[in-house]
């Protein structure tokens, strides 16, 4: 793994969303996998920004996100799919049919989670993976224990991950309980992986990310037997660590 030590939550994503834009424009079609959660907010500001400023076109490109709160329709304010249409899509030139969120309020999630793998893999995988971290470990909603062969799924929130997302509900009990997740393998088959970590919050994370061992009880550790993956982390993320 490469880490990019950054000084804080500002540069972190501008120099995600550079890394990004530079990829768009040597792939137009490339396949971008998604994340949500608050740590990707001020790169897609900043893909907006450039897409507006300097012209980088969305036409040809395809994007996979990692994962939708079971229950929650695309219109829900707080589903993925909306927030993904409020953060990015709405703002670029991306058709919308090339945007793939699952489908939270599908009838069958099983038969969801199985088509959205199909989607995967009918479109060649995801070529540059981005990815946030819980303060648990928890890559897309991949709670600790997940298998590592596990490929999408569904998947029952942990508490501490109810509790850390009620800040976007009017209460923890709205906070649905159940998840539709790419799985480890899914993740893992991406070509590229980006990790954005930012904030003192995550630095225990960080910690045992990078001083720990690999395991299924730490989601995230799988990330190390991954030949392509670069984690853009902050001072303040990294303050556990000596780099
Ligand atoms: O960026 P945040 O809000 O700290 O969330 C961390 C991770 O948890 C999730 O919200 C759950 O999938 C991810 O989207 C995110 O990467």
């Amino acid at each position: 793994m490469k880490i990019k030590k950054v000084k804080n939550y500002e540069e972190m994503s501008r120099i995600a969303a550079e890394l990004i834009i530079d990829k768009v424009r040597s792939n137009p079609s490339i396949n971008l996998g998604l994340a949500t959660g608050s740590t990707p907010v001020g790169m897609y500001e900043k893909l907006v920004q450039d897409h507006q400023e300097k012209g980088t076109s969305y036409k040809s490109v395809k994007t996979f996100n990692l994962d939708e709160y079971i229950g929650l329709s695309s219109e829900n304010p707080n589903s993925y799919r909306s927030f993904m249409n409020k953060q990015l899509f709405n703002h670029i030139d991306i058709p919308i049919e090339n945007t793939h969120v699952p489908h939270g309020d599908a009838k069958d999630p099983s038969q969801e989670c199985a088509e959205y793998e199909a989607l995967l893999k009918k479109n060649g995988g995801v070529d540059l993976q981005i990815l946030g971290i819980g303060g648990n470990g928890h890559i897309g909603f991949n709670e600790p224990g997940t298998s590592f062969q596990s490929e999408t799924h569904i998947i029952e929130l942990a508490e501490s991950t109810r509790r850390a997302n009620a800040r976007f509900f009017n209460s923890l009990e709205e906070v649905p309980t159940q998840a539709i997740t790419m799985g480890i393998a899914s993740i893992m088959q991406s070509k590229e992986i980006l990790l954005l970590v930012s904030g003192q919050k995550k630095s225990q994370a960080v910690k045992q990310l990078l001083q720990g061992d690999v395991g299924e009880h730490f989601p995230a550790s799988v990330l190390k037997t991954h030949p392509n993956v670069t984690i853009i982390a902050d001072e303040a993320a990294l303050s556990e660590v000596t780099v």
